[in-house]
């Protein structure tokens, strides 16, 4: 199996007036993690809709694998969008859930998906209605993992779990990702939790593409510079700030752009750690920019 890759081309959509895209173009690579993250209202479910089909754009092209996906059987199959509300067969067992996913879904690994229900601990003779939000969260996330469909798209499917279902969740698809290599676009809010996976990220603003790139390169659209507060004081001149965290004496201040070889060096003279931008914060940062201008 080898994942699909995704091109999007001028997409538009609007619900009744309300423009919702407004002309992505966009390309996601095969085999690959995608992040796609926006503030609420960005647009972000709408395109994962458009992408699996369930919607149809208004204007522009979908190509999933090359194809046209919507009402094409062959892709769809392949396709799996889980959302935080879930697809599932609200009135029947989750046993039956996966029996009726194990005859639609090609790839479905059904002991794996049994072996998910007893590391999350959900009960198998349950209904998806009699589920808590978290439980019900966590069996979305089963369901996307073993569907093992080459287009998987996780559209805020962790926000009902407690932390340590979260951690399961994540460290899980890593370990799938590794052994069964497929196209994955994760959706959240929770950037910091998420983006040590994400070997790309797209921005989504107010329905248009703000960004898209790899993780590493938009890591070094600036920098951190860690250590005692007054030394980090110190070497801000001229720098835009973008976040800063104070732990006790020590700060970790983010700092945006292009920074000049000279100000990191004599940073890192003065004993400073120099590290990477946080995803976070430089998401804030940009979509904070596109606000203030837009206003
Ligand atoms: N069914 C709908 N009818 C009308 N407007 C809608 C509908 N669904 C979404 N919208 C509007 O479309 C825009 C994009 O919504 P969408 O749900 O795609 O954003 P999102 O990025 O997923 O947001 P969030 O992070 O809050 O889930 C918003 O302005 C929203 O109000």
């Amino acid at each position: 199996m080898t994942g699909y890759a995704v091109h999007a081309e001028q997409l538009s959509l609007n619900y009744d007036k309300t423009p919702a895209l407004a002309g992505i173009s966009l390309d996601l690579t095969q085999d690959r993690i995608h992040g796609l993250l926006g503030r609420n209202g960005a647009g972000k479910t709408t395109l994962m809709s458009v992408l699996a089909s369930l919607r149809h754009a208004t204007k522009g092209t979908v190509r999933i694998n090359g194809q046209d996906p919507f009402e094409n059987e062959s892709v769809m199959e392949n396709v799996c969008l889980i959302r935080e509300s879930g697809d599932l067969l609200t009135d029947e067992k989750l046993t039956t859930n996966l029996t009726f996913l194990s005859g639609a879904r090609p790839h479905f690994d059904r002991p794996y998906a049994e072996s998910l229900m007893e590391a999350f601990r959900l009960p198998p003779k349950k209904k998806p209605q009699a589920l808590s939000r978290g439980q019900a969260s966590a069996f979305g996330a089963i369901v996307g993992l073993a569907t093992r469909a080459p287009l998987t798209m996780f559209d805020e499917v962790h926000l009902g779990m407690d932390a340590p279902s979260r951690q399961r969740f994540y460290d899980e698809l890593l370990k799938d990702f590794a052994e069964h290599p497929r196209t994955i676009v994760l959706s959240s809010h929770l950037i910091s939790e998420i983006e040590h996976m994400l070997e790309t990220v797209t921005i989504l603003h107010e329905g248009r593409l703000l960004l898209t790139g790899e993780a590493d390169e938009l890591h070094s659209r600036g920098a951190t510079l860690t250590g005692p507060a007054s030394t980090v004081n110190q070497h801000l001149s001229g720098l835009q700030v973008v976040g800063t965290r104070n732990l006790g004496p020590t700060r970790q201040v983010t700092v945006f752009g292009d920074l000049d070889e000279g100000a990191l060096s004599a940073a890192e003279q003065a004993g400073l750690q120099v590290g990477a931008v946080p995803l976070q914060d430089l998401f804030i940062h940009l979509t904070d920019m596109q606000t203030q201008e837009g206003s």
